[in-house]
């Protein structure tokens, strides 16, 4: 969190001088596939999850009818039947009697045949088969895996807290089923990942005696199968004695399994090709990975001190009649925290807007391939000067910045998903420079680079979602109605380094930002270009 020891006078806020407010007009456009990058378009997942579970209700209920019917049924036939039991005779002297079991074995026995070849369920199933296009994707599920594991190895979360749902020292009311742990554990395989598939899989042993009483046969992860992934992740691993000790009990649960005799074979012969074990304690691979992204989220980096909060009244004429709550958050690169610059009615127009028309947050340095996405966000493109909040949020980023907008870029609301992040990078392109080869240069180039961002926070985020400037160690936790202001570029036009930045993977909580990036070029005569001089605070 930004300092709590600094702190303002007493005059008003830049809210209260703000003006009376506009209603938008609402659109809808569709909402691109793929759920699990924001956790907007997940909501109607669970309306589909409510529509399965209703329709799973109708299947009891036809079951149940069915299962009436015979129950009530029995006890009928059954009275009827035993009425001969004592003298068949008798019984079948009586020809209504006699002739009655004559019509009931040649006709009734065959309708309760066909009953029992009646399906239960077939209108329950072609409902489940309208809505499979609105299943989650394999890809849904590969970036839900991603995500989870991000968040456990981002942050250094105890595996096994995490799953039983305690997060940070707090105890969620969730936890992970078998078939979730076996998921994650089963991608980290595929994506060869072995150390942390272990991990993870060793993890459902355990649980699964558990979970066999209350969960039914077919949703329950076989031992087998677990079994036989564990073993064959432990000796990717170079587990051989681990692994034997698993392939063992497979064997006893399935004897004739292939794959098991198969990799017990492969096991004995490696173990007799390796005739001084190593210790496995000492070879243990998996080293957190110790990098300058992970450390900034974690907030493992020592924060720079000395520095103040102030009434910003300067920028424009404008702030003297509603001077903004100035945090400075640090001076080399400079970057200050603006309190208070949306208000929660801005904010819920502007997520409702951008709510029902977010597609995937693209990059333009990383192309969004499928499996390699640095950036897991979906994102809306607000024309600034579209309608009455946009063109107020537009003047007020002009009284933050000092800046002209004019051709500055539309403001984009980003909504993270399951572990949801941005990789370090910085937001200036330096078309100069070579590297950049992108086919938008020229029109980009135009208008100049990113000479400072603006990052408005919409929401709280409970847990993660930080904005770290992973070189200078600043962290910055989205607070709702904030923003942040920097420089991208040195005073002589250069992108500076020490602006590199990232959005921290969200443990909890639905992280919403808008992100207004500032173009170079109109501001020629308000920031000039000079030789070097940098860590200035915005025109005062
Ligand atoms: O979401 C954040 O905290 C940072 C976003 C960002 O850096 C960007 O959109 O360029
Ligand atoms: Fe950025």
């Amino acid at each position: 969190m930004a300092s709590k020891s600094k702190e303002w006078g007493r005059l008003p806020g830049y809210l209260l001088a703000t003006l009376i407010l506009s209603t938008v007009v609402l659109g809808k456009s569709p909402v691109e596939k793929s759920h699990s990058l924001s956790l907007v378009t997940m909501v109607p997942l669970l309306e589909l999850e409510r529509k399965l579970i209703d329709n799973l209700v109708n299947h009891a209920k036809a079951l149940e009818e069915k299962l009436q019917t015979v129950r009530s049924q029995i006890p009928l036939m059954r009275s009827e039947n035993e009425k001969g039991k004592l003298d068949a005779i008798s019984y079948l002297s009586n020809p209504l009697n006699s002739f009655s079991l004559i019509r009931r074995l040649h006709q009734d026995w065959f309708q309760w045949r066909k009953f029992m070849e009646q399906p239960v369920g077939v209108s329950q199933m072609r409902n489940i088969d309208t809505w499979l296009e609105e299943l989650p994707t394999k890809m849904d599920l590969w970036e839900a895996c991603t995500g989870v594991v991000r968040i456990q190895r981002t942050y250094n979360l105890d595996l096994s807290d995490f799953i039983k749902g305690k997060i940070n020292g707090k105890q969620y009311n969730s936890s992970m089923s078998c078939g979730d742990i076996f998921a994650v554990g089963h991608h980290l395989a595929k994506e060869n990942r072995s150390a942390e598939a272990v991990q993870w899989l060793q993890e459902i042993p355990n649980r699964l005696q558990e979970e066999f009483l209350v969960v039914p046969k077919h949703l329950t992860v076989e031992e087998v199968e677990v079994l036989k992934l564990l073993a064959e992740t432990h000796l990717k691993e170079e587990h051989y004695t681990k692994a034997l000790v698993l392939l063992d009990n497979g064997l006893k649960i399935k004897p004739q399994d292939s794959t098991f005799l198969r990799l017990r074979r492969k096991t004995k012969n490696l173990l007799k090709k390796q005739p001084v074990p190593i210790p496995e304690k000492t070879k243990k691979k998996e080293v957190p990975v110790r990098d300058i992204y992970k450390l900034s989220c974690g907030g493992m980096i020592k924060k720079p001190s000395k520095l103040h909060c102030f009434y910003n009244f300067t920028t424009t004429a404008f702030l003297r009649l509603a001077p903004l709550k100035t945090e400075q958050i640090g001076l080399n690169p400079y970057v200050v925290l603006y309190h208070e610059v949306l208000s929660a009615r801005e904010i819920s127009m502007l997520i409702n807007k951008a709510a029902r028309n977010m597609k995937i947050a693209t990059t333009y340095t990383v192309y969004p391939t499928k499996k390699n996405r640095g950036r897991t966000a979906k994102a809306y493109w607000f024309n600034k000067e579209n309608n009455k909040l946009t063109r107020r949020i537009t003047r007020r980023i002009q009284d933050m910045t000092g800046f002209d907008l004019t051709d500055s870029e539309e403001l984009q609301v980003i909504n993270y998903g399951i572990g949801g992040h941005y990789l370090t990078h910085s937001d200036y392109f330096n078309f100069a420079s070579g590297n950049y080869t992108r086919k938008q240069t020229r029109q980009g180039a135009a208008l100049g680079d990113r000479i400072a961002t603006v990052l408005f926070y919409l929401t709280d985020v409970e847990q993660g979602g930080a904005t770290v400037f992973v070189n200078v160690g600043y962290s910055i936790y989205p607070r709702a109605g904030t923003a942040i202001f920097w420089y991208n570029l040195n005073s002589d036009g250069n992108g500076d380094p020490l602006t590199k930045h990232a959005a921290c993977p969200v443990i909890v909580g639905s992280k919403w930002v808008m992100t207004e990036w500032i173009r170079e070029r109109r501001q020629i005569f308000i920031r000039p270009c000079l030789p070097s001089s940098k860590g200035t605070s915005p025109k005062s």
